[in-house]
């Protein structure tokens, strides 16, 4: 089997030229990423990080300014429109707000790329019930969009776009307008489908609950620039990492005077929590866990905890907390709390 990656971004750059006295943006400034097949990878970042034009670069519906994007080893940006056309048969897309035709059954809708890339008769009606059944709407096939939930109307759009077999599927925003309960059934249904079909899914999303339930792995962007990127318990393990704080976020807490947050955040696949919490409670009397959190993020388990340390001794409890190889950091949000006043004590180091 090949190691190549099946999606594969390299110095990734899209600038928007400047007209007249609008300066020229750099939506993307050398975004690397390589993604392997049957992962699911979530890209994140705040809005105008570059997500959509990331996406559109991706499909290459926007050519990038430099960089290379190849999809089953195959350069997308290299190819000229014809043979794209072709290409993105084998990418399917599925978007936040999911543009059904109205006029159409669920069934008709879910034949429409397949009418597209002329699929005769027969053979799209079979294949519509079996991507009906695939998403759970085997018994919709003659509804029409009106009559159906948000949930199931992104199920249809789901089912679209996995007609033509597609071996990559981009979401961008797929759950952005469902509620709670509807987003956890959507993001199932993608697992499920990643399981069975073995299809490539890259997720772009501002909602850190899609990371938390499905991706394997995740890139932040920050101003088209990738901030952090990797396996999501690696991302969230690492020094000082941005995404830890939203992925597995700590109450916020008042500090007493002359006292300071340190961060600790793990992987109990480096470090057992149980080693974690003696090297904390080896740090001293003075030192509280004031909250915590241990989760299981694609499959593995990955820990913060906020320490209230005495300010005088920071700087020697860093350094006996790096001493034994663990990722800590004086918490930039020290001092900010809320006033929540939660002291939890969520590792609950024994003394
Ligand atoms: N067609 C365009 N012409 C000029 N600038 C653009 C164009 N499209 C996007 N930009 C700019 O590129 C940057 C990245 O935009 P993009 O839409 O990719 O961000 P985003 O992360 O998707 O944001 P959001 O979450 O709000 O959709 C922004 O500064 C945006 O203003």
């Amino acid at each position: 089997m090949s190691t190549e990656p099946h999606i594969r971004l390299t110095a990734l750059r899209k600038v928007y030229p400047g007209t007249g006295a609008t300066p020229e943006v750099v939506a993307l400034d050398g975004i690397d990423l390589a993604v392997e097949r049957g992962r699911i990878h979530g890209i994140v970042g705040r809005s105008g990080a570059g997500k959509s034009t990331l996406i559109r670069c991706l499909t290459v519906l926007e050519r990038p300014t430099s960089g290379a994007v190849v999809i089953d080893g195959e350069e997308l940006s290299a190819l000229p429109e014809g043979r794209l056309r072709e290409a993105r048969r084998r990418i399917g897309m599925v978007f936040q707000h999911v543009n059904l035709l109205d006029s159409r059954t669920v069934a008709q809708n879910v034949a429409y790329p397949l009418e597209v890339a002329g699929v005769p008769r027969a053979q799209r009606a079979a294949r519509v019930q079996e991507l009906l059944d695939l998403v759970g709407l085997g018994n919709r096939a003659g509804a029409y969009p009106a009559q159906l939930s948000g949930g199931q109307r992104q199920r249809v759009g789901i089912a679209r776009a996995l007609a033509t077999e597609p071996a990559v599927l981009l979401c961008d925003e797929p759950t952005s307008a469902l509620d709670s309960a509807t987003t956890r059934q959507i993001l199932g249904l993608i697992r499920d489908l990643r399981d069975r079909l073995g299809i490539t899914v890259l997720i772009i999303t501002h909602e850190m609950a899609v990371v938390r339930e499905i991706c394997d792995s995740v890139t932040l962007l920050d101003h088209g620039r990738v901030a952090e990127q990797g396996a999501v318990a690696d991302v969230v393990a690492a020094y000082g990492s941005r995404l830890a704080r939203e992925l597995i976020p700590v109450p916020d807490l008042p500090l007493g005077e002359e006292r300071q947050l340190v961060e600790v955040a793990y992987s109990t696949d480096d470090v057992a929590t149980a080693d974690v919490l003696a090297a904390v409670a080896a740090l001293g009397t003075g030192v509280e866990v004031a909250a915590g959190t241990i989760e299981t993020l694609a499959g593995r388990r990955v820990g913060r905890l906020q320490l209230d340390v005495p300010a005088a001794d920071v700087a020697a409890a860093l350094d006996r907390l790096h001493a034994v190889g663990l990722h800590a950091v004086v918490s930039s949000d020290g001092g900010a709390g809320t006033g929540s006043a939660v002291r939890a004590t969520g590792a609950g180091v024994a003394r």
